[in-house]
């Protein structure tokens, strides 16, 4: 396999790598570390991006895989020790605000059948509101055969750090009623949609409607089954044992920034986390890496 080719892109207001090697394509933004595109010939694209994102300063783009970082979601239905570390928990920006902040890129391996990017993010150089603490964040991009992710917290502070995270992966799909994600079969999962109630999963899952659930006691390979592309696409997951699964459906979708009314049929998150009894507890000085593995074949 020749090398990879590596280009500097500006989507608007965004500093972008673009990445080729062998049949894969990678589009990743500076800010939060964020991969937006990744496809491979002759396939559709793995991720998904919206079609009306916004490459924005401080802003999300909707798609691709935001880093949710010191914590996931709403902070106050966090645990405890996470909202005890913020000053003031009711005014937390969802999902931790890293993804819509420039993270550096420390460097690019070009390594013949691999290519390996670097971004890190150090809360001593860009404090995060409210959250006095002094953590260094690095996020490891790696494309082979496969993509890579490896995200990696280090407490540089003197007191434990309490930390929920996900890689939010917004995957593409065929039509969501097409689709099932096969190895949550037995798991608990908290159904947010139904006053955050604890259920457990029965086969695989498939969707008809809203969804946005947390499953724990997660297996380290979670597949999503797409028939009508006639592709499974798996994911292999480190240090994580609770994923986020979420579908917006149709009265969601309108609310939703960046998001066409009719998107929700073509996207499906499977968001590879630390959350709920699943959280990461750091000890001065220690480090945690959560590391997810995605790879497409044909079903
Ligand atoms: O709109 P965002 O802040 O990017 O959040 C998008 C979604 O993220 C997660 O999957 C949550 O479980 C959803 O409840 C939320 O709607």
């Amino acid at each position: 396999m020749s090398q990879a080719q590596i280009e500097r892109v500006e989507l608007d207001q965004l500093t972008c790598w673009r990445v080729h090697l062998g049949d894969a394509e990678l589009l990743i933004a500076q800010q939060g570390a964020q991969v937006l595109h990744y496809q491979r010939a002759g396939q559709p694209p793995l991720i998904w991006l919206s079609e009306q994102a916004g490459y924005q300063h401080g802003q999300s783009v909707r798609g691709g895989v935001p880093v949710c970082w010191p914590w996931f979601g709403d902070l106050q239905r966090n645990p405890a020790a996470l909202q005890a570390q913020h000053g003031n928990p009711a005014t937390a920006p969802a999902h931790g605000g890293v993804r819509g902040l420039d993270w550096q890129l420390q460097g690019i391996d070009n390594l013949g059948d691999a290519v390996e990017l670097l971004f890190s993010f150090d809360s001593r150089q860009h404090a995060l509101p409210d959250w006095p603490h002094a953590a260094e964040l690095q996020l490891r991009i790696r494309l082979d055969q496969r993509l890579q992710l490896q995200l990696t917290s280090r407490n540089l502070g003197d007191q434990p750090l309490a930390l929920s995270q996900a890689l939010h992966s917004y995957f593409a799909v065929s039509d969501i009623r097409q689709v099932s994600v096969e190895g949550l079969d037995g798991c608990r999962y908290i159904e947010t949609l139904e006053d955050w109630q604890q259920r457990t999963q029965q086969g695989a899952l498939s969707f008809a409607g809203e969804t946005d659930r947390i499953y724990l006691d997660v297996p380290p390979r979670v597949t999503l089954h797409d028939t009508g592309w006639q592709r499974r696409i798996h994911l292999e997951a480190q240090d994580s044992r609770s994923a986020v699964l979420w579908n917006p459906w149709i009265d969601k979708a309108q609310r939703l920034s960046h998001f066409a009314d009719d998107a929700w049929q073509r996207m499906l998150c499977i968001e590879t986390a630390n959350v709920w009894d699943d959280c990461v507890e750091l000890a001065p000085g220690a480090s945690h890496s959560l590391t997810l593995s995605l790879w497409g074949e044909p079903a």
